[in-house]
Formats: structure tokens, C-alpha cells, sequence
């Protein structure tokens, strides 16, 4: 028995020197730490306080070490209770934070963050104090930091906030305040309080998010709108961090809120232009300073034929010029590098088919990076210029044979007169009156007619040279422009082709054929004072005077008189001493 005792006593003493070895070990090395640090047993009673920590209890480690841990980390009245025992004895290998918790000290009390871990070898909880995060004058770095943290969030406009699960308890930063339009020295931020000022339509939402994030214990954000004391309605934007005590219960959440209102007004207003620029039925582009395409509208695939990809890629070349413009898109650039807008007819190249014609108007922008964009907008002008070459058409050309109408000749014969004038060349005109062809109309009818005039129009076209005009006087009379009329050779060789043109045959049925010829009257030009009035006037009475020699007859005015052309001699009915040009 008493072998026993020794036995017992020995080992006892022992464990009770290892013990006193371990601490001390700890001792040195804790006394280094920088924070306030306590070594508790798991019943609460304090075997070791460091130095920083009997500073801040401004008391001597051996009265520290009579103290028990509730007596310096506090129930609050939040209700943290001293759970301390039970804590550390469900949990024997714990390590993590405790959250902020109330800690007595010289001065009063505080909020400290308490961080512990278990050391199961010695059944001890090493417990490191955090320092406060409220202003404290004493500390005037904690101050500092406090004041910089509230300038950040007010020059960021983002609030920061603190809820304490198992109280309820808030803590909305000045910044949050501000945003949910609260006055901090009278309101009291609970989470009740907090689901009031959350708009309605969107309050259960937001309970049904919050909890089914909270299970997952992943950091989460949620979208939601508030509605001020003043009425107002604001978009937020938070975000939310969740603190799990060791045993997996969440002891806080924490996390900041942003004011999106504006962002979000904004975000609708591109929203609606972009609806508006894609929906558009104006062609939209715009491209970089180097003039690569960074946006294209469907419109602008659908009138160019190409999907946005294609687009995108599409060199500036595609852009070609237009019917008033010699500029493509490239040359705009530098157009633009003087003035911010231009607006001109380009047109827009397509696959297979004709290029568009487009009325573009180009503007040089200033992104916010400072780069310069041009924003193009086409507009299709293919019906307008389809219109205008109708229009056109019906003023310049002969509506049945599509030759140059008399407007259109007399134009170009003004403009002939000149070239020839300044170039010092002869120039001939030549009237042409249908012989025959009455009856065309009188036998076959009137379309039969038409025919025959859309046939002579188009020999004619083709027995003169490229530069020479046909146009059509009227009825049955065509007038024909010879800027270059050559030598009497060529003359000759011109008139009779002239004459081959207009010689055809209509046939009829059980009768002979009708014939249709021509008699020529032929005015020159030699680059003296004749006006393109006389000129005309000289060449119609040489073509009455053919007419009136009857067959297909060519008669000359040579600006003194009328004689017979050259190459009809021996032809159809003339008379009199052949001439030429
Ligand atoms: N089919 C058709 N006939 C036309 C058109 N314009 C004029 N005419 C007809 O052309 C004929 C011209 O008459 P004329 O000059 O006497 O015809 P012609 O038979 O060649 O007689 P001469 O000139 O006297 O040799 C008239 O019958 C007009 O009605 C037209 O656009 N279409």
C-alpha cells in the first residue's frame, strides 16, 4: 500500500514538473506575441496571462491569474454567456475565432475579436485577444484606422456592416447609414428594423436568399431595393461573409453594401440605346481609329449581306465611293481629322448583288479612354436614287426607244459646240425624217410602229461611233451628233451606214412588204460663230430639201447654201452636184 502511495505521490509530481516545464515553455514564448494573450483551463479558471494582456488589465499576472475568464471576457448584453467550459469541453481540438466578444479592461470595456486554439496535451485553450476596432484615443492607431476606414467608404460610397446572429444585434457603418437614409445618433439598426426598410415586393426574396446562402457558408451577394424615409427607392448591392464558430454554428455575418441606383439607371439608359440602335432600321457601325469595326447593327448585316462576324472583319474598303463623293471610308478619316461630321452618299459593297447606295453620316466621337471612335449611320437611299433615275430618265431619254430625248441632245450638242470651238474641229449634225412609215402605222398598227422606230433607234445606236449621240427628235425624226466627223472618206462611210440603219423592210400579210428609209439633212460645224440654233435650223431645212427630192436622199447645208451630199450620189433620187462635210 504504502509502496503504492510513493508510487503515486512520484508520479504526481511528475507529471505536475512536466507540466510546470511545458508552461514555462509557453511562458517565454507567449510573452512575445504581440497581442494579449491568456492560457485558460477548460473550466475558465486563467493559468497564464501574458504581459501585453496584464497591460491592458493594467494588473500584476499573479492577480490576473485569480481572475476567471468571464471576468474578463464578459456576458454582453447581446447575451454571449459564459459558455466558455462547455465550448472548450465539446471541442477538444479547436482552433479558430470566437468572434468579437466584450473584454474588461483598465479603461472600461471594449470589443475584442478573440481567436483560440485548444492544446490538448496540457488541457489548455490558448486564447489571443484581437484588438479593438472602435475609436479608442488611447490607441491611436485603432483611431486612425477608424477614420481612414470611414473616409474610404465614404469616398467609395460602399457602407460596411456587422450582424451578430445570436442576438440580432447590427452595426451599420456611417457610410450604410447614408445610403438607407438613417440618422445613426437616433436609429437603431436591429435585423427587424433593417427588413423594414427593404422594399416589400422584394422582402421575402430576400429572407429566402439570405437563408439558403447562409446554409451553404460561402461568401454570397444579394440584390435588393429599400425604400428611404423619404420615399425614395434605392438599388442595393451586398455582399455578404459569413463567420462560423468552431462547431460549424455561424456566429456573425459581416459584409458591405453599395448603392447601385444610379449604375443601375445607367445600365438601363445602354440598355434602351442599345435596344434602340439594334432594333434600328438605320445601318449602324462604329469603328475604331484605325478604321477596324468594333460594332455593327443587324441592319447593317441584313443591307450588306453579311453576318457580324464577316462584318467585323470587313476591311474599310467595303465602304465604296458614291455617285457624289469619290471618298471611300478609309479617306474619311482624315476627313474627320479636321472636322467632327460628315455626311455624303458612299455605297455599301455586297455580296452578289449591286452595291447599295447609302446615304452615311460619319461623327467622330471621344470614348472615355480617350480614344476617338466614328460612329456611322447609313441610311439605304436605293429607291430615292431609283426614283431619281426614273426622273431622269423621263427628262433626258425617250420614254419608247430610250434614245436621248431633244432636251438631253440639245444639252450635249451646247456641250459639243464647245469642245469643237476650243479644240478648233469639225462637227456635223445630221436630222433624219422617216420615209414610209405612215403607213406602217395605217397597215400593221400602231404598236407594229412602235416597233419599227425601237428597231431604226437601236440600228442607228449601232451604226454610229462610241462618242457620237442618236437622239430622237420626235414622231418619226431622229437627229444624230457627230463630235469627230472625220474626212470626206469616213463622212461618206458614216452617212451610208446611217442610211443601211434606217433602210428595213415590215412584211404584211398577202401583200408585199412595206419599206421604210430615211431622208438625211446634215448641217457642219467648222469652229466659227454658229450657234447650235442655227446649226439646227440648217440642218432641218437640208432635210426638208431631201424630203422634198423625195426616196432617201442626203442633202448638205454647208453654211452658205444646200447641195446634195456626196455619198447619195447615185442613190435614191438625187440631184444636183454631190458634196462633202
Ligand atoms: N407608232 C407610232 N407612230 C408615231 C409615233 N410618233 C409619230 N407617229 C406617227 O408617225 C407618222 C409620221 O407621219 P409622216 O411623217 O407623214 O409619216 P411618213 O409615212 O413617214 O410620211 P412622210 O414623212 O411624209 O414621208 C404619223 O402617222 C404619226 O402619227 C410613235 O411614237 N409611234
Amino acid at each position: 500500500m504504502q509502496i503504492l502511495a510513493v508510487v503515486t505521490v512520484l508520479a504526481v509530481a511528475a507529471w505536475a514538473l512536466w507540466c510546470t516545464r511545458q508552461l514555462r515553455r509557453h511562458r517565454r514564448w507567449l510573452d512575445g506575441a504581440a497581442d494579449p494573450v491568456l492560457l485558460v483551463e477548460r473550466n475558465g479558471r486563467i493559468r497564464f496571462a501574458n504581459r501585453q494582456l496584464c497591460q491592458l488589465l493594467d494588473l500584476p499576472a499573479a492577480q490576473v491569474r485569480r481572475l476567471r475568464l468571464e471576468q474578463i471576457v464578459l456576458p454582453d448584453s447581446d447575451g454571449y454567456g459564459p459558455v466558455w467550459a462547455t465550448l472548450f469541453s465539446r471541442h477538444s481540438r479547436f482552433v479558430g475565432s470566437l468572434g468579437l466578444r466584450q473584454v474588461r479592461y483598465r479603461a472600461g470595456l471594449e470589443r475584442m475579436v478573440i481567436d483560440a486554439a485548444a492544446l490538448p496535451e496540457d488541457a489548455l485553450v490558448l486564447l489571443t485577444l484581437r484588438p479593438p476596432s472602435r475609436q479608442n484615443t488611447d490607441q491611436p492607431h485603432h483611431y486612425l484606422a477608424q477614420k481612414l476606414l470611414q473616409t474610404a467608404e465614404a469616398d467609395a460610397g460602399i457602407g460596411s456592416w456587422v450582424l451578430q446572429m445570436a442576438s440580432g444585434r447590427l452595426d451599420w457603418s456611417r457610410e450604410v447609414h447614408r445610403i438607407f437614409g438613417t440618422d445613426p445618433a437616433t436609429f437603431r439598426a436591429t435585423e427587424s428594423a433593417y427588413f423594414e426598410r427593404v422594399h416589400p415586393a422584394d422582402r421575402a426574396r430576400v429572407r429566402a436568399e439570405l437563408d439558403a446562402k447562409m446554409a451553404l457558408q460561402q461568401p454570397f451577394d444579394i440584390e435588393y431595393r429599400i425604400i428611404r424615409p423619404d420615399g425614395d427607392i434605392r438599388d442595393l448591392l451586398e455582399r455578404n461573409h459569413i463567420h462560423c464558430l468552431p462547431d460549424g454554428t455561424i456566429d456573425h455575418l459581416w459584409g458591405t453594401v453599395i448603392d447601385m441606383t444610379q449604375h443601375k439607371q445607367l445600365q438601363r439608359q445602354l440598355q434602351l440605346a442599345q435596344l434602340a440602335v439594334e432594333h434600328s432600321s438605320e445601318a449602324v457601325a462604329i469603328a475604331d481609329g484605325d478604321m477596324r469595326w468594333l460594332y455593327v447593327n443587324p441592319a447593317l448585316c441584313r443591307i450588306a449581306g453579311r453576318d457580324e462576324a464577316a462584318l467585323l472583319a470587313a476591311p474599310p474598303s467595303f465602304l465604296l465611293p458614291g455617285a457624289d463623293t469619290a471618298l471611300r471610308g478609309r479617306d474619311l478619316l482624315s476627313l474627320l481629322g479636321e472636322r467632327h461630321h460628315w455626311q455624303g452618299e458612299l455605297r455599301i459593297a455586297r455580296r452578289g448583288s449591286m452595291p447599295l447606295p447609302v446615304l452615311a453620316s460619319v461623327s467622330r466621337v471621344q470614348d472615355t479612354g480617350g480614344g476617338a471612335e466614328t460612329v456611322w449611320v447609313f441610311t439605304d437611299i436605293s429607291r430615292i436614287k431609283e426614283s431619281e433615275r426614273q426622273l431622269q430618265s423621263l427628262a433626258f431619254f425617250d420614254g419608247l426607244t430610250g434614245l436621248a430625248n431633244r432636251t438631253l441632245f440639245n444639252e450635249q450638242l451646247e456641250r459639243a459646240l464647245q469642245a469643237s470651238r476650243a479644240a478648233g474641229t469639225p462637227l456635223a449634225l445630221v436630222f433624219a425624217d422617216l420615209n414610209g412609215f405612215k403607213q406602217v402605222n395605217d397597215r400593221l398598227g400602231h404598236q407594229a410602229g412602235d416597233e419599227v422606230l425601237c428597231r431604226i433607234a437601236t440600228r442607228l445606236s449601232r451604226a454610229v461611233r462610241s462618242g457620237d449621240l442618236v437622239g430622237r427628235w420626235g414622231g418619226d425624226e431622229f437627229a444624230i451628233l457627230l463630235p469627230a466627223c472625220g474626212d470626206a472618206a469616213a463622212q461618206a462611210a458614216l452617212l451610208q451606214r446611217l442610211q443601211q440603219a434606217v433602210s428595213i423592210t415590215c412584211p404584211q400579210p398577202a401583200a408585199a412588204p412595206l419599206a421604210v428609209g430615211a431622208s438625211f439633212g446634215v448641217a457642219c460645224f467648222h469652229g466659227d460663230a454658229l450657234t447650235a440654233t442655227a446649226l439646227l435650223a440648217q440642218a432641218d431645212q437640208a432635210m426638208y430639201r431631201a424630203k422634198s427630192q423625195g426616196g432617201g436622199a442626203v442633202w448638205l447645208h454647208d453654211g452658205q447654201g444646200l447641195q446634195p451630199f456626196a455619198a447619195t450620189a447615185g442613190s435614191e433620187a438625187a440631184s444636183g452636184q454631190p458634196a462633202a462635210l
